[in-house]
Formats: C-alpha cells, structure tokens, sequence
C-alpha cells in the first residue's frame, strides 16, 4: 500500500519532498512555470501543517543546454506560495544540512540541483541508492520523504528511489492523482491512438514497440524528432541535418524503429510531409521533395490532414512530445492542428514538460488528463510500473 499524506504527521517534522521542477528555461529565467504550479497543492498543504518543506528536485542533464541551478525555480516558487521560500546552492554538504536544521516550521527550502552530483545521473536499485552520498548523508537532517515527483518517477536515481530505506515515505498529491488516472487507462475506450513527437527518440521507440506488443495500441502516429527517425528508418532520404539532429540522440534508435516497422509497420503511421525554414519561410516537402538542406522543423499539412482522419475515431489518444519546433511560429502548425484534433476523442491524455509548455504557448484545452509526466507517463501506460512508484508500496 501507498501511504499519501494524509498518513503523515507533518506538524514540526523535516520533510524532503522530491519534485519535478524541471521546466524549459529562457535567457532571464524559466520559460514556463507550469511544473512549478502542479506543485502548489502538495507543498503549500505541507507549509500550511507546519512541516518544515525541504524541496529535492532536477533541472536538465549533465551538459545539456538546460542544465542549471534552481535558483530562478525557488525564487518563482516564493511567488506561487504563500510560505516563504529560501534557495540553498548545495544539497547535502554541511551547509545545506546546517540549512534544513535552522528551517521555521511552514517554510521551504530549496536544495541545489541534484544531478550536480555525478551519482545522481546513475541508476541504481533501491537498496545501493539508499548508501549514496546523497541519500546517506541528507536522510538523517530528515524526518520523512515525500514523493511528488511522477514525471521522474521513471528514474532508478538516488534521490527518486534512495530515501524509502532510510525514512518513513509517502507519495504526494501529484504522485497520487497521476497513479489514480494512469493506472486504469487499460479500461479506457477503444480504439486507442498513441501520438509520440518530441526529441526522446529511444524512450519514443520502446513505447511504440511496448504498446503494440501488448495490444493497447491501435494505432501509433509519429512526428517530432521521433516522425523524423522513422522515416529514416524506412529508407526516406530526409538530408544529412535532418539525419544529424536524429542520430545525435541516437543512431541505435533508428535500426529500432526499423525492426519495429518490419513488424508492426501496419499500425505505425510515418509523416508524408515535412516543413523546413528557407529564408525566413514555412517550405513545406513532400517526401518526393527530399532530400533538403535544411533540417525538417515540423509535419506539413498532408500529415496532419492524414492524422486528423485517424484521431477523428480514436476513443482514446495518448499524447506525447510536440510534432515540430512549436517554440518558433513557423513550425508551431503541426503541433497546434494535431493537438487539437487529439483533445477531441472521447477520452484524451496527454504529457510531457515540453508539452505541457506547448498546450499553454499555443492555448489548446480540452484534454481528459494533462499529465506532468511525459516518459514518465508513457512508461506508465505501457509497463504499468515506475522504480519510484514501487519503493513507496510497502
Ligand atoms: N523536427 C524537430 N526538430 C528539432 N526539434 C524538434 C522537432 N520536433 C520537436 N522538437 C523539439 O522537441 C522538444 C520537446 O521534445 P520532448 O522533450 O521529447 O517533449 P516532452 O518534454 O513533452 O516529453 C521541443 O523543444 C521541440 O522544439
Ligand atoms: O522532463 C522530464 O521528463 P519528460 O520530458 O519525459 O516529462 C523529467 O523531468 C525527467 O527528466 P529526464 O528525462 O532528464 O530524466
């Protein structure tokens, strides 16, 4: 059984609650705070029962571009919540123990990044996680730990799956409402189509051969990066940077989607037009068009005509990743006309930090479920099981 907090005696305690505040980022700070806003119910009912909220939580991948500290995320933090909030540039050093020690009861603090610290980024079973550096060394500043962190829950790292061995843990409201929904989508209406878009080409391979294999899907549409590694890997000559920006993911990937579409190539639906910028214009190409020098940016208009038509009799679709480069106007086409013919189904999910950005940039509503989770939530719906998920069950 799942202990929430509704079984946690918050009054005075030190409670590490592990987020997923890891949000898209502009040049001044965050572009999007959305994550930061699912947040609100678990912590400020934490605050409001005087526990003292020590926030553990990710931003990025070690040398990525959105790797960075969460000092913009605790200051936007101290807006959204009616406690206060204070930032503290390291996670379990003495400085950041002696922080958790000197916390008033109904007050936040928010711990450094934790993948600054190169265990964070392995992936371990619960009982090695539970003797990291980490864990081993912040869990005694701790009187309990609460899980709130669904859309990382997918992760086996220290902080997401370390801290059950050593304190008396409970899942948060976030945590609780997307194992509510996600848990029954096998009863969801028939026939269901999985949209997979975005960059994570790998997680968006194994989903697609996962949910054909067990039958939940009716149909797979792919687009996004993840549109583009299958056309690769059904012989189209996309150009070599739209090769790149593929390959540099994972060229593995796309000898994957091949296998995949040798046999299940009947219910995974490729792109039949893609859009490139050619001076400072939307050219949309047909496959017939390509190779092109520039890379491809987003589906065409024959795509998500072609889309729509097998949305239009979905029960239920399951969304994740954008269809293009929504974040530039020119290529945000695909990802608006596809989301909205989705969100129309009987039943309707959708998930992913940079989708969830997309549904608020472009104003598109009507979902069933939006999750906070996009791997996450696929894997989920597909294995029905995260490593964060079950060192909570006891
Ligand atoms: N054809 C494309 N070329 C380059 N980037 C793309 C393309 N299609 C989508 N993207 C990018 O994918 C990113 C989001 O993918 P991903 O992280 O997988 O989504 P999510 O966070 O929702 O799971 C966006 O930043 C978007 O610009
Ligand atoms: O944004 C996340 O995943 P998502 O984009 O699949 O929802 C989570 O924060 C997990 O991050 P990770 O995929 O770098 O482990």
């Amino acid at each position: 059984m799942i202990r929430t907090l509704d079984d946690l005696d918050a009054e005075g305690a030190a409670v590490g609650v592990r987020v997923d505040i890891n949000s898209p980022l502009a040049a001044d700070g965050l572009a999007d705070d959305a994550r930061l806003r699912a947040h609100v119910d678990t912590l400020s009912e934490l605050a409001d029962r005087n526990a003292r909220v020590v926030l553990l939580a990710h931003q990025g991948r070690p040398g990525g571009d959105e790797f960075s500290t969460l000092a913009a995320h605790a200051a936007r933090l101290d807006e959204l919540l009616d406690a206060s909030v204070g930032y503290c540039d390291a996670t379990f050093s003495s400085d950041a123990r002696d922080r958790v020690d000197a916390l008033d009861a109904g007050s936040v603090l928010v711990l450094e990044n934790t993948r600054f610290y190169s265990e964070e980024y392995m992936e371990w079973d619960a009982e090695e996680a539970a003797d990291t550096h980490l864990v081993a060394k912040l869990a005694p500043a701790l009187d309990a730990f609460v899980n709130d962190a669904f859309a990382a829950a997918h992760r086996s790292q220290p902080s997401l799956v370390g801290f059950p061995g050593r304190l008396p843990s409970y899942a948060g409201r976030v945590m609780e409402r997307e194992l509510d929904v996600l848990g029954n989508i096998d009863e969801s209406p028939e026939p269901r189509v999985y949209v997979l878009g975005g960059a994570k080409v790998t997680d968006s391979v194994d989903v697609a051969r996962s949910v054909l294999e067990r039958g939940l899907a009716d149909a797979v549409l792919t687009a996004g990066i993840v549109g583009n590694a299958f056309l690769l890997a059904d012989g189209v000559r996309l150009g070599a940077a739209s090769a790149e920006v593929v390959n540099d993911r994972s060229a593995e990937a796309v000898k994957r989607a091949g296998d995949l579409l040798d046999e299940y190539g009947h219910r995974i639906y490729l792109p039949r037009d893609v859009a490139v910028g050619r001076d400072g214009e939307r050219v949309e190409l047909d496959l017939a068009d390509l190779p092109s020098p520039e890379p491809a940016m987003d589906v065409g208009s024959r795509t998500v005509a072609a889309y729509a038509d097998v949305l239009e009799d979905a029960g239920t679709a399951v969304l994740n990743g954008p269809a293009g480069v929504f974040e530039d106007e020119l290529f945000a086409y695909g990802t608006r006309e596809l989301y909205e013919s989705a969100a129309r189904a009987e039943y309707s999910i959708v998930g992913g930090g940079d989708t969830a950005a997309a549904l608020r940039r472009l104003g598109i509503e009507g979902f069933s479920h939006v999750s906070t989770g996009g791997g996450a939530a696929l894997r989920m719906l597909t294995d029905g099981d995260l490593p964060a998920v079950t060192v909570l069950d006891d």
